[in-house]
């Protein structure tokens, strides 16, 4: 990993560039001063205190929530503050429409982008469309269940069901909340595996908040720690979190581990 870095900072532009950036509610400073570069086909996790501004990160990313201080840059431009096809999110909970048979689910985000008024194509093109969705869903294991209902899925069948739905837009960047923290320890294990299959598969850029920092470490190639690095008792929202530690996945020694685990629990 570290020799792909280098050779990443001397050949590509950073593909998501962050330059001192923050952002506030009001008074309140969530995040502040976070400088990074991530480039094409890294896999980012994210661990850090519950309310310490992950979430908020992600959202940024995908422009639902607006920068207010710094820059956050993609390919070199501002991030639009609205939801943009290059920038896919998969959470924790499912977004589908109960109504609508999973193949429906997952041919309605091709349905929403080519015709947005309605939502809804017809003929040779909800055809294709119905086509792409049983690609997706045969590449993420749903193939045997592309004409049942979300309720008829279990928690794992639901999550493969919306990482489909979000890669049918064909994201250059997928965004994941805690995508399998709500999985048994045996389906998350298959999850882990469908994600890294279909991260090298379709060279996704990967940012993935856990809460586990196992799972941090097992997946990604890259693990951020989001933590305060300067603290006002008197004031607790003057300060607000930013990445305390970048670690390469694999170069980690002890120090580092036993700091990282502290500023998890000290919170
Ligand atoms: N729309 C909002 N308006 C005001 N404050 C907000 C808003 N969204 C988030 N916050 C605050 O920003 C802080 C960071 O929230 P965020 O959800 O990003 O944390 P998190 O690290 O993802 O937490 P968790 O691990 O519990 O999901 C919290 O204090 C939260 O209350």
């Amino acid at each position: 990993m570290s020799e792909s870095t280098a050779k990443n900072s001397t050949e590509r532009a950073p593909l998501i560039q962050a330059k001192r950036l923050g952002k506030s509610y009001g008074d309140h400073i969530v995040l502040e001063g976070i400088s990074k570069d991530v480039y094409e086909g890294e896999f980012i996790t994210l661990v850090g205190a519950s309310g310490c501004g992950k979430s908020t990160f992600l959202n940024m990313l995908l422009g639902t929530e607006v920068v207010t201080a710094g820059k956050l840059l993609l390919d070199g431009k501002p991030i639009v503050s609205e939801p943009d096809p290059a920038r896919g999110i998969v959470f924790q909970k499912y977004s589908v429409f109960p109504h609508l048979t999973v193949r429906q689910n997952v041919a309605l985000g091709l349905e929403f982008d080519q015709s947005p008024l309605i939502g809804r194509l017809f003929g040779a093109k909800r055809k294709a469309a119905l086509a792409q969705a049983d690609e997706w869903l045969a590449a993420v294991g749903l193939a045997q269940a592309v004409n049942k209902y979300p309720h008829e899925l279990s928690g794992g069948m639901q999550q493969r069901l919306a990482i489909a739905q979000a890669l049918i837009k064909r994201p250059r960047v997928l965004l994941l909340d805690e995508p399998f923290g709500a999985l048994d320890p045996g389906i998350r294990k298959d999850m882990h595996k469908l994600l890294l299959d279909l991260w090298r598969e379709y060279k996704l850029t990967v940012f993935m908040v856990t809460h586990d920092i196992q799972e941090g470490f097992y997946l990604g190639t890259r693990l951020w720690v989001f933590d305060k690095d300067r603290h006002d008792e008197h004031a607790p929202e003057r300060y607000g979190a930013t990445v305390t530690f970048d670690l390469p996945v694999g170069d980690m020694d002890e120090e580092s581990l036993n700091k990282i685990e502290k500023s998890l629990t000290a919170a």
